[in-house]
């Protein structure tokens, strides 16, 4: 059965949200949660970016990185999908109860249930994109290579 997930505090699977209150390191720094890293990622580099980490909550997180008002880097549509895929595996990876709720899922489709989010959930017609449920997927698929300690996990972060 289809695993549906949109609220970070719903169980078992609002861990598969990205302001679920799970942080993790990458890029040498903490971040509070996935969001919070999503969101500094299309500021990289900037005084924005360091705002967006430092926010209180990911809803904060959020605001701020969708702040029109600030520029934009100039490839965030070309590797906006990749800085979610290493959000979420590094998210993953760090905390060993909500990767045994991934995996648990075995190998059914995994949904982010939005009605307001044609490209990272399945949007108002239910025909979205749903690039997050995708990622986790496909997370689910890399973190089960690396259990069984073949090299069929890709690793890396291309376009960070
Ligand atoms: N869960 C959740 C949201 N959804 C999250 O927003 C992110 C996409 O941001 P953007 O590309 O800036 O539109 C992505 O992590 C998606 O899962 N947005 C919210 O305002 N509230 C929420 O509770």
């Amino acid at each position: 059965m289809t695993v549906y997930f949109y609220g970070a505090d719903e169980v078992p699977y609002g861990c598969f949200s990205n302001f679920s209150d799970h942080g993790f390191g990458l890029d040498c720094v903490r971040w509070p949660t996935s969001e919070h890293y999503f969101q500094a990622q299309k500021f990289k580099g900037t005084r924005h970016a360091d705002l967006i980490r430092r926010a209180r909550t990911p809803l904060r997180a959020a605001e701020l990185g969708r702040d029109s008002s600030k520029p934009l880097r100039r490839d965030w549509e070309r590797v906006k999908d990749d800085v979610m895929r290493c959000a979420v595996a590094a998210k993953f990876r760090a905390h060993a109860d909500i990767r045994h709720i991934l995996l648990s899922t075995g190998d059914e489709e995994i949904v982010e249930d939005t009605t307001t989010d044609h490209y990272w959930g399945r949007g108002r017609t239910g025909n979205g994109k749903n690039m997050l449920g995708r990622i986790l997927v496909r997370t689910r698929h890399q973190l089960r290579a690396e259990l069984a300690d073949t090299p069929d996990g890709d690793g890396c972060c291309p376009g960070r």
